[in-house]
């Protein structure tokens, strides 16, 4: 069985792990590292996963899958280098790093795949978008597929779209998330309580997001089924278009596809 090792596990390598066990992963196949030696003992303890140091993962771990911050990646691909081997996978999470970076910095023929996923693994609804560098075979891409889509779905895509992809769905919960947030606002505006504004919010976005999913209808046919003539529905979307809401979601995902790209480049000289 496959043996997988986090590297920096954070928000979202510990809601990979997290996920992974909840998908039946045995616990003894699974290994993190951790800045942080409370951090680590926390792990370990919420989840019965070993924390170890990154030249015992790269020795042990088939796959080691890199979650630090773009702005880490530098010393984590120094210690990294002299312990990993051409047998061992490379998965990045990070947002706007090339596996040309990776290819670069690990020795020749280390298999990289980029793949950008987003928080909701932790309740195994993930979407994860994955890309191959240069040494990556159809099989490391088959294993990586698997392995995402224990937690969630799997698209492949062009690395050239990845940026794109980390703007849509590797923030995307963060938007929606943001939405809620403001809605449960305009109940507070409204009068209502916050504990029934919230139950009454996120129940419409577990329903409508289930509808989304599962109607095969296109968004715009199930907005138009709640859209009565001269209704409440209708006011509020005037509003929303009055107030840009649109042209601020295309400008706001243009401005996170921007910064993914931008983060790559910081690294373009390494
Ligand atoms: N959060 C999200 O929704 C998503 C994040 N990503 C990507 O995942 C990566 C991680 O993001 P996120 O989880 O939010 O960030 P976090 O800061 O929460 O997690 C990164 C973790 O790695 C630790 N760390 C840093 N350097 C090392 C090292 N050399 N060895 C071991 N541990 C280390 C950090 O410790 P310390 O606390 O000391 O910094 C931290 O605990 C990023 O590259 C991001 O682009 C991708 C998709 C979604
Ligand atoms: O905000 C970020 O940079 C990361 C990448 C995608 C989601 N979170």
């Amino acid at each position: 069985m496959t043996t997988i090792a986090v590297l920096g596990a954070g928000k979202i390598g510990e809601a990979l792990l997290s996920g992974l066990l909840q998908a039946g992963r045995a616990p003894d196949r699974l290994l993190f590292t951790e800045r942080h030696p409370e951090r680590s003992a926390e792990l370990s303890r919420r989840y019965g996963i070993r924390g170890t140091d990154v030249a015992t993962a790269a020795a042990e771990a088939d796959v080691l899958v890199v979650a630090v911050k773009p702005q880490d990646i530098e010393p984590l691909l120094t210690e990294l280098a002299p312990a990993v081997g051409p047998g061992t996978l490379v998965v990045s999470l990070c947002a706007g790093l090339p596996t040309a970076l990776f290819e670069r910095r690990l020795p020749e023929g280390v298999p990289v795949v980029r793949v950008m996923p987003n928080t909701p693994m932790v309740v195994g609804e993930a979407m994860s978008a994955i890309s191959g560098g240069r040494h990556a075979g159809p099989e490391h891409l088959t294993l990586v597929a698997e392995l995402l889509g224990s937690v969630g779905k799997v698209v492949r895509v062009p690395e050239s779209q990845q940026d794109a992809v980390t703007a849509l769905s590797g923030s995307g919960p963060a938007y929606f998330f943001y939405l809620v947030e403001a809605m449960i606002d305009a109940g507070i505006l409204l009068g209502i309580p916050r504990a029934v504004a919230t139950d009454l919010i996120i129940q419409s976005a577990v329903g409508a997001a289930t509808m989304l999913r599962d109607s095969g209808e296109h968004p715009v046919t199930l907005r138009e089924a709640v859209t009565s003539p001269a209704g409440t529905t209708i006011m509020a979307v005037r509003e929303l278009e009055r107030h840009g809401v649109r042209a601020a979601l295309l400008a706001a995902i243009e401005a996170a596809r921007d910064r993914s790209e931008e983060l790559g480049r910081e690294h373009e000289r390494d």
